[in-house]
Formats: structure tokens, C-alpha cells, sequence
């Protein structure tokens, strides 16, 4: 590891992890690949954490096909080399979620995720670790407000009561530019050949253009929007 990766990311991670609980001892946690970058990079900062820190616990890797066939191969070598299980499984979703017009991400999502909590449990797994960064919450708060008129967030731990899990967020203090450089700099292996059909048309990629234009007067956005959201107070609202 680059000597100063605990300055630009892993302290972030370590202080995520530690300030929310999000990793004990002899926890068993899978790390959701997509074939996307944040993912990837997630794995690698939890592989750092456990070589640089006092916590013992188990990784495995997870890539969900909803039937696009993403070629995983880099992703599952780096998996053999780290000596990190990876599991594959083809849920074969794609025509049925495009038959939904409406909200054919939400459901993708929703399908996923209940593929997740089955294979976790038959994995006899605690943990999910999702790849949700700084800019992704960012994002989130400005669409759930924009559209819905929510404050509402991805929260950096949240528990699926059926299944017994927790759904981690290791990632919630980096932001994503970050993220792309030491993908880059570390030749983290992404999935190849084909992409979801409706990646960059919907609305998240609306609402990042509008955050990019909101950084450029004001460049610390994100670091505000977390800081509002760790330090909300009750009183200060209409409750
Ligand atoms: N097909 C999948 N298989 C396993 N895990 C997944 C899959 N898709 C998403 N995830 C997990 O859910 C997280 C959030 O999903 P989302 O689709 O928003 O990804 P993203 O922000 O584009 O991240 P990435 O760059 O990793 O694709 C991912 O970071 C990953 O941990």
C-alpha cells in the first residue's frame, strides 16, 4: 500500500467503520461487486483495513448477473489473488424489469438486493458491504428532496430484519473522484463488454450534473451535505 492511501481514503474508511460499528471481530461480510468502480475499490479499502488494523474478519465477493453477462474474469482473479471466495450467480431479471417502463432501476435494485439477502444467508453471512460513497449520498439527499420532497438518505448501516443482516456502507466519508483516481493508479480490475442499458439516462445522472455545478461555487458540498446529516438536529426543523 502507497504510504499516504491512510491520508487520502483508508483513515476516511476506518473512521466510517469505527464511529458507526460497522465491522466486529469474526463478522463474515460480502462485498457486492457490480463490475463498477466503487465497488472494486471497496473491496480493495476493506482488504487494506483488515492488513492494517486489529480487526479479524472474513471477505467474500458477490457478483449478481441480472442477465447482461458482464465479463467478471479480471475481478474474479483479483478475488483468487487476495484469496478472497467469489461467488457468481445469474438471476436472469433483465426482460422482466424492462417490461416495468416506470421504474425499471428500482426494481433491478430491489431484485438484487433480495438475491443478496438469499445468498447471504446461505453463505451463513452477517454483513453486506455496498459500494455507496460521499458523492452517491450527496446525490441522494438532493434527488429525495427534488423529486419527493424527503430528506431522506442512504444510512451507513441499515438491517434487513428477514433475512438477519446488516447492509454496510464502509464508504459514506469518500467522495468519487477518489475513488476513480486510485482505481486508476491501482489498475483495479472492472467488468468488460457490456453495460445496463439505462446507465447515464436517468434521473441520478441529472441530479450528479446539478451537484457539478453546485461544487463549482461551492466545492464543499458533499463535506456539507454529511456534516448536515450527522449533526441534524430535531429542534431546528418542524418537529
Ligand atoms: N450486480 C451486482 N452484484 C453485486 N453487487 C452489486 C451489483 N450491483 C450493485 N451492487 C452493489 O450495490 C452497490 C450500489 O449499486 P449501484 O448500482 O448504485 O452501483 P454504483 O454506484 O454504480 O457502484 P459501482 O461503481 O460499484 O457499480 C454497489 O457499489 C455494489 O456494492
Amino acid at each position: 500500500m502507497r504510504k499516504w492511501y491512510n491520508k487520502l481514503f483508508l483513515n476516511d474508511v476506518r473512521n466510517a467503520v469505527e464511529k458507526y460499528n460497522m465491522i466486529e471481530n469474526n463478522d463474515k461480510i460480502i462485498v457486492g461487486l457490480s463490475g463498477g468502480k466503487d465497488s472494486v475499490f471497496l473491496l480493495y479499502s476493506l482488504l487494506l483495513l483488515r492488513e492494517n488494523s486489529y480487526l479479524n474478519f472474513d471477505i467474500l465477493g458477490l457478483h449478481i448477473d441480472i442477465g447482461i453477462g458482464i465479463d467478471m474474469s479480471d475481478t474474479e482473479k483479483f478475488c483468487r489473488e487476495n484469496k478472497v471466495p467469489y461467488i457468481y450467480e445469474n438471476i436472469h431479471i433483465i426482460d422482466k424489469i424492462f417490461e416495468d417502463k416506470k421504474s425499471p432501476c428500482y426494481l433491478c435494485s430491489k431484485m438484487k438486493r433480495g438475491a443478496m439477502a438469499r445468498i447471504a444467508e446461505d453463505n451463513h453471512v452477517n454483513k453486506i458491504a455496498l459500494g455507496h460513497h460521499k458523492t452517491d449520498i450527496a446525490i441522494t439527499f438532493l434527488l429525495n428532496l427534488i423529486y419527493t420532497g424527503k430528506l431522506e438518505t442512504f444510512k451507513p448501516i441499515s438491517y434487513n430484519e428477514k433475512h438477519n443482516l446488516q447492509l454496510i456502507r464502509p464508504l459514506i466519508y469518500i467522495d468519487e473522484k477518489t475513488i476513480e483516481k486510485v482505481v486508476k493508479d491501482e489498475q483495479l480490475p472492472l467488468g468488460k463488454n457490456k453495460t445496463c442499458p439505462k446507465d447515464k439516462i436517468n434521473k441520478r445522472n441529472e441530479i450528479k450534473v446539478l451537484l457539478e455545478n453546485i461544487e463549482e461555487k461551492y466545492p464543499d458540498f458533499q463535506d456539507k451535505t454529511v456534516r448536515a446529516i450527522e449533526n441534524f438536529e430535531q429542534g431546528n426543523l418542524w418537529l
